[in-house]
């Protein structure tokens, strides 16, 4: 099957239950919002599909992505696209560096590489930014920028931790609707981690609720 799967996935921390045994699909291009109280395992799920949950957890289950399980993979073979609520940028390097750190090998050569970034800058209406330093930046447009250095990786499945926390109010709506936007184009399976009424109504999908 195609997406994301989550089988019998289930997560405990001091031989107590964290997320108790559970089992979803998320499918191409939909958005499911994973709300919970602090503390309810919402990140720490996030890392297990990502491949990097600390060991402290026990955790048993199966991540699918595309139909091939990858729950024994490094983090770099499931091909995750994460985004955190600090987008993460490099401040020692412009943002066209930032974003060929994203960019997947398989696009050679100094032309063609600096061709696909130039690409996604103007698809995010940041045309000519390639070498601009991220600190001169505005919130909104860092955040697209960690969004295109995500999606030039190629994920399979999006991941988004709280992404919108740190915006002003004003940018949320713009950058919910870039996110989204992308994640439906692109078909990818989505999950969002948020404490936010708006950004679930702004997904528009499922709702999980974890620890409730
Ligand atoms: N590396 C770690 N070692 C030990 N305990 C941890 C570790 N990471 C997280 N925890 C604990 O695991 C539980 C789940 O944490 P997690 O960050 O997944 O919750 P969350 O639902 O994302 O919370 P929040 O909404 O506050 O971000 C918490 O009790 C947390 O203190």
């Amino acid at each position: 099957m195609r997406g994301l799967v989550l089988a019998g996935v289930e997560i405990a921390l001091d031989g107590r239950e964290l997320v108790p045994r559970f089992d979803l699909a998320v499918a191409p291009g939909e958005v499911v919002t994973v709300m919970g109280p602090s503390g309810s395992g919402k990140s720490t799920l996030l890392a297990f599909i990502g491949g990097f949950i600390d060991p402290v957890f026990r955790v048993s289950g199966r991540v699918l992505i595309d139909g091939a399980d990858v729950t024994r993979r490094p983090p770099e073979a499931r091909r995750a696209g994460i985004l955190f609520q600090d987008d993460l940028l490099f401040p020692h390097l412009s943002v066209g560096q930032n974003l060929a750190f994203g960019l997947v090998t398989s696009v050679r050569g100094r032309a063609a590489r600096r061709g696909a970034i130039d690409a996604a800058l103007a698809q995010a209406d940041l045309a000519g930014f390639f070498d601009r330093d991220p600190a001169t930046l505005s919130g909104g447009q860092r955040a697209r920028v960690a969004l295109l250095r995500t999606l030039l990786a190629e994920p399979r499945t999006l991941l988004l931790d709280e992404p919108f926390n740190r915006l002003d109010s004003h940018l949320r709506d713009d950058i919910r609707r870039f996110v989204f936007g992308h994640a439906r184009e692109r078909n990818l399976p989505t999950l969002l981690v948020t404490h936010d009424a708006d950004d679930a109504r702004a997904a528009g999908g499922r709702i999980v609720r974890l620890g409730a």
